[in-house]
């Protein structure tokens, strides 16, 4: 039988884009698919939860993370850190489980040079003026951060040639159904595939 290892998906896009909503309506279809929790020191939202939504951490154990060599990325955002725990994602990888990160660009840009075999995708507004109405109306952001964010939003887009694919985020449905079938098309692809039939062949021969 080929041993499928699991596929690294890097998903980003500027802030308020519609990451996190059209990554929760992917996983209700999707079983297959571990979402990596990442770890921040930025404040809770209301509603959000430790270790459901992020592992909220203070500077100091973000830095100790950092030392130890225990984050797969990091980056500093508009005043905060964010990272990748890096255990859990080559963990659930070596067990045959794609992997699912929703981060920003310099942190997908870092994976990117240490995991290039990983899959990089980039969701963008239809436009910039609703990617504004979007991330005001979800209403937790002060107007002060809601700018920082915006002015962010446009270094990031320019980033979006160096990812796989770009899917606009229209309508949610239909960007999860974009989604859905590049996880879905990765899997068939003859480099992927070929690489593991031939260390199916390789412990055939012994
Ligand atoms: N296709 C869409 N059409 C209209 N509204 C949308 C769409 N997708 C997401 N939204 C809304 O836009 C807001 C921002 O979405 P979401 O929080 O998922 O963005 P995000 O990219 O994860 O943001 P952040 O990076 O700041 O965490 C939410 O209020 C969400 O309901
Ligand atoms: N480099 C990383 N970026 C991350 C990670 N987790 C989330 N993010 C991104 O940060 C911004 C802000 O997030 P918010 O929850 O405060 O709105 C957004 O683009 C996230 O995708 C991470 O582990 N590493």
């Amino acid at each position: 039988m080929i041993e499928e290892k699991g596929i690294l998906f890097i998903l980003s896009g500027p802030s308020g884009v519609g990451k996190g909503t059209v990554r929760k309506a992917l996983f209700e279809q999707d079983t297959n698919l571990k979402y990596s929790i990442s770890m921040t020191t930025r404040s809770k939202r209301e509603g959000e939860r430790d270790g459901v939504d992020y592992f909220f951490r203070t500077h100091d154990e973000f830095k100790e993370m950092i030392q130890q060599r225990k984050l797969l990325e990091y980056a500093e955002y508009v005043g905060n850190y964010y990272g990748t725990p890096k255990q859990y994602v080559e963990k659930m990888i070596e067990d045959g489980h794609d992997v699912f990160l929703e981060i920003e660009v310099q942190g997908a840009m870092q994976v990117k040079e240490n995991f290039p075999q990983g899959v990089f995708i980039f969701l963008i507004p239809p436009s910039l003026e609703e990617l504004k109405n979007r991330i005001q109306d979800r209403g937790t952001e002060s107007e002060d951060l809601i700018s920082s964010r915006l002015e962010e939003a446009r270094n990031e887009i320019e980033m979006m040639d160096a990812y796989d694919y770009v899917v606009v985020n229209d309508d949610v449905m239909n960007a999860v159904s974009k989604v859905q079938s590049i996880v879905q098309g990765e899997h068939c692809k003859k480099e992927r595939v070929i690489k593991q039939y031939k260390s199916l062949l390789e412990v055939e021969k012994e």
